[in-house]
């Protein structure tokens, strides 16, 4: 796996940008929330997430995340409310984690990480005809970031890791239904909302980001049940996707605004 390992660092964030001069823009994400500098703001409203558990189609491994895809042909599971103006179609959830459970979240709030980070991926249904158009507008692309927190064995989330094993090689899917991603929301959906971008390539900037202040809980078991997901197909030498979080990017003068 070591030439594999000599690939991986090659392709690894700092080199981004030979291949995505976005990388180097001035909306990337994450970034690190200093919750002092962040700005209240009244004309914020509160986020109303809409699901509905019959739109969970597939548990996926793409080889960087484990992701349950939605059914995104009709406004059956949207997002709406918060600092959104529309509507914005539920797409697919996905988790970002690290090789030990100190680290693993994306965004860090005055400089900490938590072990792991939920992105809930919407995309403006209202104006644009699908994913990929939204996904290149600069209000193209609503994303709800959980933080997820070393403690209690998660339930809602036992879900997905119960069913880890059977899409363990990359490009692996299984039949994943009847799922409302809701149940992994924390109590309180008091959020921060900043301007930014995809934190994988193509790292477009067309993402409205809504990271909650409340993390859900999750165990030492769970997390490592991600870690044993392979990032590498049948025919390769197997490894395994240890972690898969970009660091903070900067700031660039952008506010962070909460409600
Ligand atoms: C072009 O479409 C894309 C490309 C990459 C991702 C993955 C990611 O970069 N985006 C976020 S958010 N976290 C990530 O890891 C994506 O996710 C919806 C959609
Ligand atoms: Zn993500």
């Amino acid at each position: 796996c070591h030439q594999f390992r000599l690939l991986q660092c090659v392709a690894g964030p700092a080199h981004w940008k030979e291949v995505f001069p976005v990388a180097n823009g001035d909306r990337q994400s994450p970034i690190d929330i200093k919750t002092e500098e962040t700005k209240y703001d009244p004309s914020l409203r509160p986020l109303n997430p809409n699901y509905d558990p019959a739109s969970a189609k597939i548990i996926l491994n793409n080889g960087h995340s484990t992701s349950v895809e939605f059914d995104d042909t009709v406004n059956k599971s949207v997002l709406t409310g918060g600092p959104l103006s529309g509507t914005y179609r539920l797409r697919q959830i996905h988790f970002h984690w690290g090789s030990n459970d100190e680290a693993g979240s994306e965004h860090a709030v005055d400089g900490m990480k938590y072990a792991a980070e939920l992105h809930v991926v919407h995309w403006n249904s209202e104006k644009y005809s699908s994913f990929v158009e939204a996904a290149r507008q600069s209000d193209g692309l609503a994303v709800m970031a959980v933080f997820l927190k070393i403690g209690e064995c998660n339930p809602q989330l036992k879900k997905i890791t119960d069913r880890l094993d059977t899409i363990r090689i990359k490009g692996k899917r299984a039949l994943f239904t009847n799922f409302d991603p809701s149940c992994l929301l924390p109590k309180s959906l008091d959020y921060w909302t900043y301007f930014g971008s995809l934190t994988v390539p193509p790292l477009l900037e067309s993402v409205i980001w809504i990271v909650l202040r409340e993390p859900i809980s999750v165990c030492s078991e769970q997390l490592a049940k991600f870690r044993s997901l392979l990032s590498t197909a049948e025919d390769e030498v197997a490894c395994c996707l240890l972690r898969n979080y970009r660091p903070p990017q900067p700031l660039k003068g952008r506010e962070v605004r909460r409600n």
